[in-house]
């Protein structure tokens, strides 16, 4: 054995020596010439094709998002077969650590009925930076492995495929983010409210929509290229207070896995630091106005976009404005129409743009036109069905003998899913269900009450102010008579 591993060992030795002599001696062209051939010679043989992802790549410290999009696929598609894996807390609510292949494993894929082989490995080179230490640089990469025959399969819909579920995966596991601007800087906390499409109460007809809108929306990356128009879409939610504009926004953002940009507008200076805000906002993520009459003057606002003063008409100068006035937002309705659907609203990809108002009459059309703010959703006063959700999560409760009072109050009343969510509220453990179907009755007979009595005082001030203008109309005939009889000359 030992002689064995001594000839072994020559053998390779001499071996090296004389590619070492071909490298110093022979000229640079037939070393090429003997490369070129050598390697068709073994592609011909050799009938699988290699791709190399490897995790830095052009600028030395820039991760490469198709090394992190496989190493997040990998994670799940691995899942099954691999035996070694690295572990990292991601503190997501449903899946606390994302998997990811360890070094020198190999895992099978399919696709389409075509096997595909995925290798992780690591390069160690020697740092070349002086250092009192021992330097290694790690490279990582991921090697894929198929047949040449199924090249056009892998080179396009396999790899689409794989950066695509890679990506979504990534964008689910993430710890989702609510920002908000401090002037032109947003920060940010862990975006963790627990709305759902489920728990929102409002008629299910109306609310499927908005789902599917949202999941064709998210899907279309393709359709908006094809068509021409950045990926984006605008949603106007307006309704009285209380009717769940805002808890829609968090089951719209834990439903698409975004991130929130809550955008104060009133703390933004001007046009440019709003745009300075829209570039800074990530792909995937919901921009929010909330109640966007009350950011900006927006017909005033309007007026003076229209009639800004020539600046060579000295008489028509800007007035300087008064000392506590200079602070105040100086964004134009042209600049949030920019800011809606300009050339920068295009930058980055997928958005939601989300404007909500209780008073929806007072909008400038021109910002909620169609094409701007794409869907216009009206959040009412609670039905029945609206009721039945809040019921079921309040209560547990799916039907009660109660209800169909309850159905007969609200169809004759209006009150917000936020006064009937107060009203189902369990006050004791374990939940007198009943007591609080029997305080909503309550709640909902003093509203109609309310409500009869605030009509009543109408029709009455109605009926006070109609046989004052009956008795100023008698004059006006008496006068017009008056006149009448002057044209006749007997005046
Ligand atoms: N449709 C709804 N479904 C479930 N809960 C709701 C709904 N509407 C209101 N609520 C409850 O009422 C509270 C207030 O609702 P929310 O803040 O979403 O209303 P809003 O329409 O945004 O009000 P505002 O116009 O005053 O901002 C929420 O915390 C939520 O618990």
């Amino acid at each position: 054995m030992g002689d064995l591993l001594a000839q072994l060992g020559s053998v390779l030795a001499s071996v090296m020596f004389v590619w070492a002599i071909i490298q110093q001696y022979f000229p640079y062209n037939i070393r090429n010439f003997f490369d070129k051939y050598s390697q068709r010679f073994l592609t011909f043989f050799y009938p699988y094709i290699q791709i190399t992802f490897n995790e830095f790549t052009g600028e030395r410290f820039k991760r490469s998002e198709a090394y992190s999009a496989i190493e997040t696929y990998l994670g799940t598609t691995s899942s099954m077969q691999a035996k070694r894996f690295k572990a990292d807390i991601i503190k997501n609510n449903t899946q606390p650590l994302a998997l990811s292949m360890d070094d020198h494993e190999e895992v099978a894929d399919e696709f389409n009925g075509v096997k595909v082989y995925w290798a992780s490995g690591k390069n160690i080179l020697k740092s070349q930076s002086f250092s009192f230490y021992p330097n290694t640089d790690e490279k990582r990469y991921y090697k894929l492995t198929f047949h040449k025959r199924h090249r056009e399969l892998i080179f396009g819909p396999y790899l689409n495929h794989v950066l695509k579920e890679g990506r979504e995966i990534k964008v689910k596991n993430r710890l989702r983010k609510l920002y908000t601007n401090n002037g032109s800087q947003w920060s940010h906390v862990v975006f963790e409210h627990p709305a759902s499409f489920q728990t929102l109460a409002m008629d299910p007809v109306k609310k499927q929509e908005i789902v599917d809108d949202l999941t064709t929306f998210s899907n279309a990356e393709e359709f908006y290229n094809r068509i021409g128009r950045a990926w984006k879409r605008g949603y106007l939610l307006y309704g009285p207070p209380g009717t769940g504009k805002s808890t829609m926004i968090a089951a719209m953002a834990n439903f698409l896995c975004y991130d929130i940009y809550d955008l104060e507008l009133t703390a933004v200076k001007d046009n440019t630091e709003l745009r300075r805000l829209l570039i800074e906002t990530s792909s995937k993520s919901i921009i929010v106005i909330e109640d966007i009459d009350c950011s900006m003057d927006l017909t005033g606002q309007r007026k003076k976009d229209k009639e800004e003063p020539e600046e060579s008409d000295p008489a028509k100068k800007p007035v300087k404005p008064p000392e506590n006035e200079s602070k105040a937002s100086k964004v134009t309705l042209s600049g949030l129409l920019n800011f809606v659907d300009g050339l920068w609203s295009a930058c980055g990809g997928d958005r939601l743009i989300v404007f909500t108002t209780n008073h929806v009459e007072k909008l400038d059309p021109a910002l909620i036109r169609r094409g701007r703010m794409d869907k216009h959703i009206e959040l009412s006063y609670c039905g029945f069905e609206a009721f039945r959700v809040l019921a079921r999560n309040y209560l547990y409760l799916e039907t009660h003998d109660l209800f169909e009072k309850i159905r007969g109050l609200l169809e004759e009343t209006q009150m917000t899913p936020a006064d009937v969510a107060e009203n189902l509220m369990p006050k004791t453990s374990p939940a007198d269900v009943e007591g609080c179907l029997r305080s909503l009755i309550e709640a909902l007979e003093n509203t109609k009450e309310e409500k009869r009595i605030e009509e009543e005082e109408k029709r009455k001030k109605e009926s006070a102010a109609a046989v004052t203008a009956a008795a100023e109309e008698k004059d006006e005939i008496k006068v017009a008579k008056l006149v009448e009889n002057g044209s006749n000359g007997s005046i």
